[in-house]
């Protein structure tokens, strides 16, 4: 696998005749932690989707954890994937029980049907529920649930499989103050674990960009803006690029803030 556990080369993805994504030259390595920026409609999730196998690229090549996606087994390699986003909340059944939501993603369900778990697996998920701080939700049912605590629950469930890359699409929106703050603060934590997984976290917001990330992709339009370090690609140049506006762009210790000026 060459420590790679994403490759793109030349990926685009058509769909009804629109260029959803062209030309996408993408790489990222197992010690990784990426952010990916862009306004509405740039094709984050798109993007996002094809690191997943949710999708299939249209044209170019995707790799997955050093496998060609075209010709893989989609359910085997995405079960070394995690991915949590709004295409995982909507299929998920409002009558899913927490607890069982999280421990059913070891079998690539979304609930329990009637699969017998070891008492491990119970652990596990209980673990996980506490590390992003809904583990007094456990007995409750996903609908019953706030936009803040669904996202944190599927942020656990997409662990639970111990996946080698961990995909999250737009962790923080819909998040109060505190809420973002808190879920931001257990993101760095998992990014300067040693045993986390390769990380991509999907955002709008460069102010969502969690301490200890460590590489940025900036989307416009389906392309790529710009690409590599944090340092290097967090100027106003080509953020100004990636927004379509001219931007003030500041960095405060180990957090950043863009302005339109
Ligand atoms: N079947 C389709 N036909 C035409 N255009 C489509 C189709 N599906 C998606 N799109 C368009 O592709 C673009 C990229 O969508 P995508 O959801 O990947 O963007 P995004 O960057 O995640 O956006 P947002 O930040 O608003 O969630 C959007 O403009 C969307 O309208």
């Amino acid at each position: 696998m060459d420590g790679q556990v994403l490759r793109m080369s030349g990926a685009g993805v058509r769909r009804d005749g629109a260029e959803l994504l062209t030309g996408v030259d993408w790489t990222v390595e197992e010690d990784e932690r990426w952010v990916v920026l862009g306004p509405n409609g740039a094709g984050k999730t798109t993007l996002l989707a094809l690191a997943a196998v949710e999708q299939r690229a249209t044209e170019g090549a995707v790799e997955v954890l050093g496998e060609p996606v075209d010709g893989a087994d989609a359910t085997e390699l995405r079960s070394m994937v995690g991915y949590a986003g709004s295409s995982v909340a909507n299929r998920t059944p409002d009558s899913s029980v927490v607890l069982d939501l999280v421990m059913s993603a070891a079998y690539g369900l979304l609930g329990r049907f009637g699969e017998e778990y070891r008492t491990p697996d119970f652990g596990r998920a209980r673990a996980l529920l506490a590390q992003w701080g809904v583990l007094h939700l456990e007995d409750r049912r996903f609908g019953s649930l706030s936009e803040g605590e669904r996202k944190r629950v599927l942020i656990a469930r997409s662990l639970m499989a111990d996946p080698e890359v961990l995909l999250l699409d737009e962790p923080a929106a819909g998040l109060d103050l505190g809420g973002r703050e808190d879920l931001l603060r257990r993101l760095t934590r998992l990014a300067d674990s040693l045993e986390a997984p390769a990380l991509v976290v999907v955002s709008h917001h460069v102010e969502e960009i969690p301490p200890g990330f460590t590489h940025g992709l900036l989307l416009r339009e389906g392309r790529v803006v710009d690409a590599g370090p944090l340092e290097y690609v967090m100027n106003a140049d080509s953020l100004g690029e990636t927004f379509g506006l001219p931007l003030k762009v500041e960095r405060d210790g180990d957090r950043w803030s863009a302005r339109a000026v």
